[in-house]
């Protein structure tokens, strides 16, 4: 197996630490050749979403993402990934890959709760450490679209078919029990 991580700017190095202690391949994906590689799997990591949309553009690699993610390649995007993959942002006129029927807030906690670490139950997985920074949540969500977390009252983790996005970073913790829950999504 082969994961191919977005390494365009924010936290791609993190998952890349994580699937190495689960034995998992992965290699950054940095221009549109990296993308013909064949992955088994995509990470969309957090950062600004702004700036990794921006670069997605600018590097012509939006259509080519949007196409293997349409055409059913498992991917993971955690915070702004969850930003990119969404088919409408509450606050913010851009759309980036709009794969996900999920309708998200950005930067939703506003400034005193901008950042914080809590514990909360993970569907099939359990109670999980979750860190948020700047983090947005899910307002709204479609049919076909199965919650996983919630936190505070909102949804903060989801899944549509081969897409997973959590609002949280779990490449932040020493849990690994959510990147192992991605790659049981490739390998089913
Ligand atoms: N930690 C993060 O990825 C923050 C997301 C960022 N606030 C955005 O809007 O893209």
């Amino acid at each position: 197996m082969n994961i191919g991580i977005l390494a365009l700017q924010g936290a791609f190095k993190e998952h890349k630490d994580i699937l190495d202690k689960l034995e998992a391949d992965s290699y950054e994906i940095r221009k549109k050749s990296d993308l013909k590689k064949r992955p088994d799997g995509l990470i969309i990591p957090g950062g600004e979403s702004t700036v990794i949309g921006k670069l997605l553009n600018d590097l012509d690699m939006m259509e080519e993402l949007k196409n293997m993610i349409e055409n059913g390649i498992p991917v993971f995007g955690t915070c702004a990934g969850l930003i990119l993959l969404a088919k409408k942002i509450e606050n913010d006129k851009r759309i980036h890959l709009g794969c996900m029927n999920i309708e998200v807030q950005r930067n939703a906690y506003g400034r005193q709760l901008g950042s914080f670490v809590t514990e909360e139950e993970f569907q099939g997985i359990g109670k999980i450490p979750m860190v948020f920074i700047r983090a947005p949540y899910i307002k709204s969500i479609g049919n076909n679209v199965k919650i996983l977390s919630e936190v505070k009252g909102k949804i903060i983790a989801a899944e549509e078919k081969n897409i997973l996005v959590t609002a949280f970073h779990p490449e932040l913790t020493k849990d690994t029990r959510v990147h192992k829950y991605f790659i049981e999504k490739i390998t089913e």
